[in-house]
């Protein structure tokens, strides 16, 4: 499972910094530098424009595409002082800002210059060409940062730092989830429904409009730990290269502060609500402490959503949906039910080429059959497993899974005893000592 939180840069970090543009007419090259510095003096007419990193508790969005469009910029000559960075699945490594470097841009007639710096660290000039930046330069610099994360297409992971603003302000990271369609062991059918599902939803703008519905769709992924639902979450993300907001609904939200954060998620993006069977007692919140329920959140989100106009998706998982509140697995609440199994043929099948490179049939997988047949294992232990004989040979890998099912059967035959000596007495639940076997006395 991608930990989201291990991910994120420190929040506090990132609040401190603002880009600084100081804005000027371009003076000609070639004009001597004495006159030049005249011609300055009188016509100076530059001015500052201080662009925060948060607008209140929002993300700024000209901050983040200043970000990623100064990329672009910094590997000039011009830039002493770079930022660079790579990580282990990024082909080319990442040049950014330093702080306090300066990054200058053209526009027109007019020079730019750019400048990442701590909060505080601000001074005034005068005002003009104003009209030209907010007008023509920021809206283009928004759209060329669409381009660029397009081209390079990048997925974004944003969370909700809970030591930070009270858990209402998001903070992003390039999401690196290397999952796919391709590589995700889960019955073919439903992989193929989901993924038919997902392409028909993205095309279907024009439809949703003419019925006046909202564009968005829902989806309720339950099974076991370790099957794979976050998994599918990023595959479908890599898929549609869609953001990823998780939302993480631990901590007291009143509507007015989930309004906030909801509304501060952008378009084209995965709304995420992990393992709603454990915050069971959302259920019947409303009731004791007048904080949202889930029911409420979805009727919060359809409402918000409903004139948004793009399209978006939400994605609730669980590994008990027998828990959940029926009014959330009532018809038309979430369109789509996606079941992830414990580890099918099939899926060891995947798993097998994915990590040994073994492609259609082998002896091994006969053996294996059987052994699956018999107890329930998750494609994440098959996976670990897959991981640990990887690189070694076909009989060390036999012989690796051959021990594997065989403690696999002693844990089931284990938690079925376990479960034959419990007996209910009230709400508490006891081992009945008279029927413990001697296995398990110590
Ligand atoms: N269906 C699958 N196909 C391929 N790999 C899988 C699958 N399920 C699990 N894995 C492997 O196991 C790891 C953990 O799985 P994942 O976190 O997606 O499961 P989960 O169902 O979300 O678990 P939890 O309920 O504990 O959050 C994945 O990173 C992946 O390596």
């Amino acid at each position: 499972m991608f930990s989201l939180k291990e991910l994120l840069p420190s929040l506090k970090t990132l609040l401190s910094a603002a880009f600084v543009m100081l804005v000027s007419p371009v003076v000609q090259e070639l004009i001597p530098p004495v006159i030049r510095d005249y011609l300055f003096a009188i016509f100076r007419r530059r001015f500052t424009l201080i662009i925060k990193e948060k607008c209140g508790l929002d993300r700024n969005e000209i901050f983040e595409a200043a970000t990623t469009y100064l990329r672009t910029k910094v590997t000039s000559d011009s830039t002493k002082c770079l930022e660079a960075s790579k990580t282990i699945r990024q082909k080319k490594p990442t040049f950014d800002v330093a702080m306090g470097q300066e990054v200058l841009d053209r526009f027109g007639n007019i020079e730019l210059k750019w400048k990442l710096m701590e909060k505080g660290d601000q001074s005034d000039h005068v005002k003009k060409d104003r009209q030209i930046v907010r007008e023509s330069y920021l809206p283009e610099i928004i759209r060329r940062c669409e381009t660029i994360e397009k081209e390079e297409e990048m997925v974004k992971l944003y969370s909700r730092e809970p030591d930070c603003l009270n858990g209402l302000a998001w903070s992003s990271v390039n999401l690196e989830h290397p999952a796919t369609f391709e590589k995700l062991a889960m019955e073919p059918e439903m992989k193929k429904m989901v993924k038919d599902d997902l392409d028909r939803f993205v095309r279907r703008k024009e439809l949703y409009k003419k019925v006046g519905k909202a564009w968005k769709r829902g989806y309720l992924i339950y099974g076991p730990p370790g099957t794979g639902k976050s998994s599918l979450i990023a595959a479908m993300a890599n898929h549609l290269k869609f953001n990823i907001y998780d939302m993480n609904l631990s901590g007291r939200l009143s509507d007015l502060q989930l309004r906030k954060i909801l509304l501060s998620t952008s378009n084209r993006s995965i709304l995420v609500i992990e393992d709603i069977d454990r915050g069971a007692d959302l259920n019947d919140r409303k009731r004791r402490d007048e904080l949202f329920t889930l029911s409420g959140l979805l009727n919060i989100i359809d409402g918000l959503w409903s004139s948004c106009g793009d399209e978006r998706i939400i994605v609730f998982t669980t590994n008990h949906k027998d828990r959940l509140d029926p009014a959330l697995l009532r018809p038309g609440r979430m369109d789509l039910h996606v079941h992830m199994s414990y580890c099918t043929m099939d899926g060891f099948k995947l798993l097998a080429s994915n990590y040994l490179n073994i492609n259609g049939d082998h002896q091994l997988y006969r053996q294996i059959e059987g052994l699956l047949a018999n107890v329930e294992v998750t494609p994440a232990e098959i996976a670990e497993e897959l991981l640990k004989t990887c690189g070694s040979s076909d009989e060390v890998v036999r012989a690796g899974f051959v021990k594997f099912f065989e403690q696999k059967k002693l844990e089931k035959a284990k938690a079925a005893d376990i479960n034959r000596c419990r007996v209910k007495k009230g709400n508490t639940c006891h081992i009945d000592e008279s029927v413990k076997t001697e296995k398990f006395k110590e």
